[in-house]
């Protein structure tokens, strides 16, 4: 199914009435490289080919609205009340957006009223919908320094219609919530049930999550942040492989069933022999498996990188059952990964004493180590500019939209979209060629099964 025009329009609560406070700012804006004034819209594609397909006048071809502030407003800022929540994973920068988002309603739009919900969409229950804090510029001057989120976050599953209690009950009239994909997904359930209700509250996401497995965005805030901090394990561990007798190192990488996490850091670190992540299964096995590579890079130079993504080779430890892994779902349903790691551990220092190369093995898992740090100077200025671009969204009264950054510029995303499938890299494009061109490594270890095409399409 290929996306109309029609697909990425976002919806709008009604008419803009109000007098925008940034009106005066506008007078001048008009569309420019560095700018989409109001009404004009960010192509969806941005090659001629891609674009010639649809053989349709430029109005016509899928566009998304831009982003930013409009002349006329939704919401009587004097009389609105706003609700930001964190949900999920932690994520470099989660503290950057709730400050832009403070400082822009509060500063630019005069907004008096901010709530913050604690601990995800938990927060919004019943038992938890009084537990609020009141967020002032005051209060979030210095929190971008800070890993995590002040608000705190969770995961597991809430009802809808139990969270748009709470926002009628405690008067919100716009709700940022700041998430990953399942994060989005909440945000969806709640608008849906907010406008079954015929409610007028805004509901807009903030993608989050340091997978960059979110679509409809160049990449996710956070994700810059954690790969760099991915980079010095990297580096930690090709030192100890390239100190010891056939050294291998090993570093294991999160980022679920994305292996963005991975790629980014092993070409940032170049240093990697190997990089393995969940979109391209690998075979240990065979003259051209995974442990042939390995051997052979060690007997030339001595020692042997390996980058992992926590995602890869699953299906070389699943075992047939409901769950498919047989290890179940977390809080949120996300599936639950096996340890690659210690699979790849065991099966390589095994063949290399076989081979009469007794290993040095070295395996790092950092684990939470490149989540839980502070935004980078890069995610610090995108979660301020995407807080920005929230509030504009919101006031001027779009709803069931996520905002973004879509090939440079700030667009409206319909939620729908944002939820519509996994970002995942694309084995036939062009950030897995870097790859393979810095690591020398093979497309592929070993024979493969029909490899499940990864849909890497816009839908
Ligand atoms: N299928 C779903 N239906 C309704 N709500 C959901 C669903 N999946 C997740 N949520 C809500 O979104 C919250 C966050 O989801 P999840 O724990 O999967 O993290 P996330 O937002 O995907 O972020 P990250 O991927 O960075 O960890 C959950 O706590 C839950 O409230
Ligand atoms: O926070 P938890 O429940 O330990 O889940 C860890 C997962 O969260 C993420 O950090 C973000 O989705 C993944 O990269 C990782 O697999
Ligand atoms: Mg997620």
């Amino acid at each position: 199914m290929t996306l109309q025009l029609d697909d990425l329009r976002v919806r709008h609560l009604g008419e803009c009435r109000y007098d925008s406070p940034l009106a005066e700012m506008l007078s001048t804006k008009q569309t420019s490289p560095h700018y989409v004034a109001e009404g004009d819209r960010v192509l969806l594609e941005d090659t001629v080919s891609m674009l010639a397909e649809h053989r349709l006048p430029p109005a016509r071809v899928p566009s998304f609205e831009g982003a930013g502030p409009r002349r006329k407003i939704y919401f009587d800022p004097a009389r609105v009340t706003a609700g930001i929540v964190t949900c999920g994973g932690l994520c470099p920068g989660l503290n950057n957006v709730i400050r832009g988002l403070v400082q822009e309603l509060a500063v630019h739009y005069k907004v008096k009223r901010i709530l913050g919900f604690r601990n995800g969409l938990r927060g919004l229950t019943a038992e938890h919908r009084h537990d609020t804090v009141e967020l002032t510029p005051a209060h979030v001057r210095g929190i971008h320094k800070d890993g995590g989120t002040i608000l705190g976050s969770s995961r597991g599953g809430q009802d809808a219609e139990e969270m748009v209690d709470s926002l009628v009950l405690r008067g919100v009239d716009i709700m940022f919530v700041i998430g990953g994909d399942g994060g989005m997904r909440a945000a969806t359930y709640l608008s849906d049930a907010i406008r079954a209700r015929g409610l007028d509250i805004a509901v807009i996401g903030v993608p989050k999550t340091i997978d960059n497995d979110l679509p409809f965005t160049d990449q996710s805030f956070g994700f810059q942040s954690a790969f760099a901090r991915a980079t010095d394990f990297i580096a930690s561990v090709s030192v100890e492989a390239a100190s010891s007798p056939n050294g291998v190192g090993i570093v294991k990488l999160m980022g679920r069933h994305s292996g963005f996490i991975a790629s980014y850091a092993a070409l940032a670190a170049n240093g990697a022999d190997i990089v393995l992540i969940p979109e391209i299964p690998f075979a240990f096995e065979g003259p051209d498996g995974l442990l042939a590579h390995v051997e052979q890079r060690v007997r030339a130079k001595g020692h042997v990188v390996i980058v992992l993504a926590e995602g890869a080779g699953q299906d070389l430890l699943d075992q047939p059952g409901p769950q498919r892994n047989g290890r179940g779902t977390d809080a949120s349903g996300n599936v639950k990964l096996g340890n690659v790691g210690e699979l790849l551990k065991e099966r390589i220092a095994a063949h290399l004493a076989a081979a009469g190369l007794a290993p040095t093995m070295r395996y790092i898992d950092p684990s939470y180590s490149i989540r839980s740090i502070a935004a980078n100077a890069y995610d610090s200025v995108y979660c301020l500019r995407l807080a920005h671009a929230a509030v504009h969204a919101a006031m001027a009264g779009r709803t069931a939209a996520a905002v973004a950054r879509w090939r440079r510029r700030f667009v409206h995303v319909p939620l729908s979209l944002m939820t519509s499938r996994r970002n995942q890299v694309d084995p036939d494009g062009d950030l897995w060629m870097s790859v393979l061109e810095t690591t020398c490594q093979p497309a592929a270890f070993g024979s493969q099964p029909d490899r499940e095409k990864v849909r890497t399409g816009f839908c």
